[in-house]
């Protein structure tokens, strides 16, 4: 147990945060040595296994992300933006792999996660499944296939606390498809469609956001033509997948150099 890698987990006890403590602990490939909540959650000073319902298991939640990532070889990270850029520095200062899942990241946030990759090992996605990573490859190649006579959309679903939208699957996705077409993504993006929109612009790769109950995350990228239509999905039951997948980098990373990977890097794919 002692040679395990030491991990931790921000975002302590939002829905990620709790499943990535259950993977760890069931694992057996890595130790939780961590775990880091906002100041003011209810977690702080709680041990994390009794906050979760359990047996205390002697790792105390805290909101002190410096102090809990000194002890750890890499921090699990699916929490917010503005906390993200700063686990990124902080992770980078500790020389800990920094796990990324968190979406809604803009593009000040993106510069400052690439400023501390040049200290560190990053990986980030927006989806840490293996199922939409193969999904990626796959939408990247069926847009290289055809011409713009396709028109791209993607549909995706989620429960009804998420707050960013697109998803950042739905991004990955439009970002693989943009790059099929040979196209940059800014360019051809048609998102919150509302009003009288005009026709459908050639080219153009729209995302629609459904929000709903406890949806887990589904994402269909569509590609419609005059009389036929292909539909690739991934349907997520279970949020372990994500926390699996994130896992899996935080091990892949351990003796990677320093530098912005994702989970195409990881996955080999
Ligand atoms: N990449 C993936 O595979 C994947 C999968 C699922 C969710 N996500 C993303 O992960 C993020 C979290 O999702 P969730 O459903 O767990 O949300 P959530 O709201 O349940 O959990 C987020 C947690 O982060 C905590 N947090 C916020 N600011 C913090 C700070 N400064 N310090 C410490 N903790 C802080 C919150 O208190 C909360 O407990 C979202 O961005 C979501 O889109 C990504
Ligand atoms: O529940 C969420 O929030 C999810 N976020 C990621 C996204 O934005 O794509 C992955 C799926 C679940």
């Amino acid at each position: 147990m002692g040679d395990l890698p030491g991990i931790v987990i921000t975002g302590a006890s939002g829905r990620m945060g709790q499943m990535l403590i259950r993977t760890v602990l069931e694992s057996g490939k890595a130790k939780l040595v961590g775990a880091v909540e906002r100041a003011g959650s209810p977690w702080v000073g709680r041990d994390v296994g009794e906050a979760m319902g359990g047996a205390a298991l002697g790792v105390i939640c805290t909101d002190d992300p410096l102090e809990a990532f000194a002890k750890a070889q890499a921090v699990i990270d699916f929490t917010a933006p503005a906390a993200t850029v700063e686990f990124a520095a902080l992770a980078a200062q500790a020389r800990a792999v920094h796990v990324i899942g968190t979406t809604g990241l803009e593009a000040e946030h993106l510069a400052k996660i690439a400023a501390a990759a040049h200290h560190a090992v990053i990986v980030r996605a927006g989806n840490m499944s293996l199922g939409v990573n193969l999904l990626v490859k796959l939408t990247q190649k069926v847009a290289q296939a055809l011409d713009a006579d396709w028109d791209i959309e993607i549909i995706e679903a989620h429960h009804n606390r998420k707050v960013d939208a697109p998803s950042g699957t739905a991004l990955m996705l439009g970002e693989a498809a943009a790059e099929g077409r040979g196209v940059a993504l800014a360019d051809v993006r048609d998102s919150g469609r509302d009003g009288i929109t005009g026709a459908r612009q050639r080219g153009d790769i729209g995302f629609s956001a459904i929000r709903g109950g406890d949806i887990v995350g589904e994402h269909d990228v569509l590609f419609a033509s005059p009389g036929e239509r292909i539909v690739l999905r991934h349907v997520a039951t279970d949020r372990a997948i994500f926390a699996r997948g994130a896992l899996k980098a935080a091990l892949w990373g351990q003796d990677k150099a320093p530098g912005a990977y994702d989970m195409l890097d990881v996955l080999g794919l």
